[in-house]
């Protein structure tokens, strides 16, 4: 399995260019950076290649996250904002050769909203055929008014777009909020199923004991035929370094045995 760091929510110790060396010397092949428009294209690419790191997704749209926006794939009057965005979006994407753009949908809800997400993202597949776009479920107690908040829906809403480069990612921590069984709910969509991220919950922090049974979860992956990364993206309770048993664990043979 290929795990990569959420550089955005770890090594927050550091400044952001210095957090992919870091991830690299913990054990991690690549990085998601979610909000890269505050740094030059030249300062990340230096920095991945410096670290020896892939970048593995960014977020569209670019406002930073303070600024309140979630994102506007399913808000019908900001069509033309959404579209601006995401050309922006992928001249990052192209420059820093980054493996997934995730399209966030904004706050929304209503056939309308559905129905302008369906249109923008066969927009964006169209507009970007070599690219692969991911949409996300996101649970509505950490993201109130998000439109895409359940796993049938994202599910409806990739088929409708009928495009082979649009695929859903998978957060343990707002499948569990949302269904309360991760590895079912893995399960039924891990033929969509192109980009994993993890976080426990309800701390939202590293693997370790509480309701997800995070080495249940990875022996699923590994059984499976998933094949992409799985990204690292949660709030480290205390030094990031300090988190990070599961890692090393996970980094030996996958059964728990040291590899020799
Ligand atoms: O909130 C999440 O889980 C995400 O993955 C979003 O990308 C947040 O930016
Ligand atoms: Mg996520």
């Amino acid at each position: 399995m290929r795990f990569c760091a959420n550089v955005t929510l770890l090594f927050t110790e550091m400044p952001m260019l210095q957090r992919f060396s870091a991830a690299k010397r913990a054990g991690f092949d690549g990085v998601e950076i979610l909000f890269p428009y505050d740094l030059t294209v030249k300062d990340i690419s230096r920095a991945a290649l410096t670290a020896g790191t892939d970048v593995v997704l960014i977020n569209c749209p670019p406002p930073n996250w303070a600024g309140g926006p979630r994102g506007f794939a399913a808000e019908p009057d900001r069509i033309e904002r959404f579209r601006r965005d995401f050309d922006r979006s992928l001249r990052v994407a192209e420059a820093l050769r980054v493996r997934h753009i995730h399209i966030m949908a904004g706050r929304a809800e209503g056939d309308a909203a559905r129905d302008c997400m369906i249109e923008n993202l066969r927009w964006a597949t169209a507009r970007a055929p070599h690219a692969s776009l991911t949409i996300e479920p996101i649970n509505r107690d950490t993201m109130p008014g998000y439109f895409l908040c359940d796993y049938d829906q994202a599910a409806g809403i990739i088929d409708q777009v009928g495009a082979q480069n649009l695929s859903l990612q998978f957060d343990t921590f707002h499948a569990h909020a949302i269904t309360g069984d991760v590895l079912s709910t893995f399960a039924a969509h891990r033929p969509l199923i192109r980009h994993i991220q993890i976080g426990s919950f309800p701390a939202r922090a590293e693997p370790g004991p509480g309701p997800i049974d995070f080495p249940g979860f990875f022996q699923a992956v590994r059984a499976s035929d998933y094949r992409g990364w799985i990204s690292a993206e949660y709030n480290p309770t205390g030094m990031t370094s300090d988190g990070l048993g599961w890692l090393a664990e996970e980094r030996r043979d996958g059964t728990g045995e040291a590899a020799s």
